[in-house]
């Protein structure tokens, strides 16, 4: 057991984020004169980070100064308030607390800004033990490069292809491929089973419990 660790995303794998995310950047375009978005399409919108968010709730023929003013604002009217109805998902602690007490390493690596990363592991994870906690910094390549992965494995002394990198969307299937750690697709996140199996899952669990049977195969 002790030679295997988990990296986990963040947004539609440990939390349900989704509704917020959709709240604030409604707020923001609105404030804009700009069309809303029902929050089922930011499923889609969420997973490449905070500019890739606004590059697709903005209309396409949108300038760079925009998407440049509505990202500040995204990232302002996100910090204030709109945190309410974001939770992790059922069963979430009791992976962690198994875990833990299996002495698995554990890490976070998410597009989401680190900043509100950390914000949110502080808020929700702060009785776990992770080890390495990573959202999207400026200057750093995001997900899918593999370079913080791997970085990641390394300070975990353990190989890549003992490490299962599990989350929800086609981005960290391809973090996974990309740093030759497995490919592990939740079932519960912002995504289909469909799209992570096409990306290369090669388990997709239906339930957080369903993580710990990882250990066993
Ligand atoms: O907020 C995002 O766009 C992505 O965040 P995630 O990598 O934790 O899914």
């Amino acid at each position: 057991m002790k030679n295997k660790a988990i990296i986990f995303d963040l947004d539609g794998t440990l939390i349900d984020s989704l509704k917020d995310i959709a709240i604030s950047a409604n707020l923001v375009l609105e404030e804009f004169n700009l069309p809303l978005h029902d929050i089922s399409e930011y499923k889609n919108f969420v997973g490449g980070g905070a500019s890739v968010l606004v590059n697709n709730c903005v209309p396409k023929n949108s300038n760079e100064d925009l998407k440049q003013k509505v990202l500040n604002r995204f990232k302002e009217v996100y910090d204030q308030e709109h945190h309410l109805n974001t939770q992790p998902y059922d069963g979430i602690y009791e992976v962690l607390e198994q875990l833990t007490k299996q002495n698995i390493k554990i890490g976070i690596l998410s597009n989401k800004p680190h900043y509100f990363t950390c914000k949110y592991v502080e808020e929700f994870f702060s009785d776990y033990n992770f080890l390495e906690i990573h959202g999207q910094k400026e200057n750093v390549p995001k997900k899918p490069n593999p370079m913080v992965a791997l970085e990641i494995a390394n300070s975990f002394n353990i190989k890549p292809e003992n490490i299962f990198f599990v989350g929800d969307s086609d981005v960290d299937i391809k973090t996974a491929i990309n740093s030759k750690m497995i490919p592990v697709g939740v079932k519960w996140g912002f995504r289909g089973p469909r799209e992570l199996i096409e990306n290369g899952a090669k388990y997709i669990v239906d339930t957080p419990k369903d993580i710990l049977k990882l250990f066993e195969k």
